[in-house]
């Protein structure tokens, strides 16, 4: 059995618990798990001395009518206490939680998140949080820091783990980007599509691919943590501070106070990506933000780029992202291509974590 604490449940942690109580009600679950604890930012729910599993029927509510203020000490000391394995999940994209991970670890609880700052931050601490998991035999798991649910740490991993030398990983990492440039830019005018710039970063925020705050996706930093993660993986200490990164937000915008401002003011924007459109098009070209981790030449990057309608990363659909990863067993990339932000692939990355980590700690 493995005893799950989440922290954050809005729309990722909400999926998660969805799918989780779908996958229990059908009796479909690899092996047991259930959850005893959540939290948001301002109440936590822990459930009895016995680790029985919370209710979730209506468990929105009884986490605001039960639940006492968020205190990540007494959830780390609760969860600690459990007589079987216990996993953190960390749902949100918050720093202060990222701060506890050495106190989960310590306390031997395993981490899965998607969360990409602990990974990307400040290089000390994330070296930190290895060496401390490895001994403390603690498992982290991410898998959903990039590429949302696509197998993407995973082959990474296995790539490294078996002695294999990346040369390169070049790719489309953000769901949201790839969602706006394939409609804002696409290889083919669709007849009649007349939507702004702005217009299709609203509904990439609808359809829920954009971070919490959408200008982490368009100043290029959600791309950019995704690089130095699996850049680091790849065995380069890649940092946010030295990857030079293209910032999309327009100068006048890049001071407002709130994501909600942002938003209002982007349409005064709209003719400023219109003309950089206009450009690509006049040379046969498509606009797409592109990654590169390049541990050969030391030319890791975040861009935004006009590329040929004929290259692989300019007839990517919908949100999709597109990992190419360029090695000395593959010469020829091993591609992965799928759905790379939403809340489902999302919390699927984030389960599927979960029932390895149940697998891994089965005796
Ligand atoms: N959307 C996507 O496609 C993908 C998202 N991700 C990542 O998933 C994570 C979650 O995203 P999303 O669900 O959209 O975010 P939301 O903003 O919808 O939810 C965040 C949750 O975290 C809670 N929270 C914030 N701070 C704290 C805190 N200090 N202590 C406890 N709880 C806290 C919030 O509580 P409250 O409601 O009280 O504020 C809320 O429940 C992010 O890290 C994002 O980068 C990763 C891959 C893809
Ligand atoms: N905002 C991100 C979500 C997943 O990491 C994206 O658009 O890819």
């Amino acid at each position: 059995m493995v005893n799950v604490g989440i922290i954050g449940v809005g729309l990722v942690g909400s999926e998660l618990i969805n799918q989780l109580t779908a996958q229990i009600s059908r009796r479909s679950l690899p092996l047991p798990l259930k959850i005893v604890a959540l939290a948001n930012s301002k109440v936590q729910l822990l459930s009895n001395t016995n680790y029985d599993a919370i209710d979730l029927d209506g468990w929105k509510k009884r986490l605001i009518s039960h639940g006492v203020s968020t205190d990540l000490s007494a959830f780390t000391t609760y969860l600690a206490k459990s007589p079987d394995v216990a996993v953190v999940v960390d749902n949100t994209s918050n720093q202060d939680v990222v701060d506890f991970y050495p106190e989960f670890i310590k306390a031997g609880l395993h981490i899965v998140t998607p969360n990409k700052k602990a990974f990307s931050g400040d290089l000390g601490f994330y070296k930190k949080i290895v060496d401390l998991a490895r001994e403390k035999k603690v498992l982290i798991y991410h898998e959903s820091t990039v590429g949302a649910g696509l197998p993407v740490i995973n082959t990474l991993k296995d790539l490294v783990g078996t002695g294999d030398e990346i040369v390169k990983i070049e790719g489309i990492f953000s769901g949201t980007l790839s969602y706006l440039f394939n409609s804002f830019s696409p290889t083919e005018e669709t007849a009649g599509d007349t939507k702004t710039f702005s217009d299709i970063v609203r509904i990439a925020k609808e359809n829920g691919y954009t971070e919490p705050d959408p200008r982490d996706d368009l100043n290029g930093v959600d791309v950019a943590r995704k690089v130095v993660i699996l850049g680091r993986l790849a065995g380069i200490d890649l940092s946010l501070d030295t990857l030079p990164v293209e910032n999309m937000v327009p100068e006048p915008l890049r001071a407002v106070a709130s994501a909600d401002e942002f938003l209002t003011k982007l349409p005064d924007c709209d003719d400023h990506f219109d003309q950089l459109k206009k450009a690509a098009q006049n040379n046969n070209k498509v606009l797409r933000y592109v990654g590169a981790v390049d541990p050969v030449n030391g030319k890791s990057s975040v861009s935004l780029l006009s590329l040929s309608t004929s290259h692989p990363f300019a007839s990517l659909k919908g949100s999709d992202n597109i990992i190419a990863f360029t090695t000395k067993r593959f010469p020829n990339p091993l591609i992965i291509q799928g759905a790379g932000a939403g809340a489902a692939v999302t919390a699927f990355g984030i389960f599927s974590d979960l029932i390895k980590i149940a697998e891994r700690t089965s005796s």
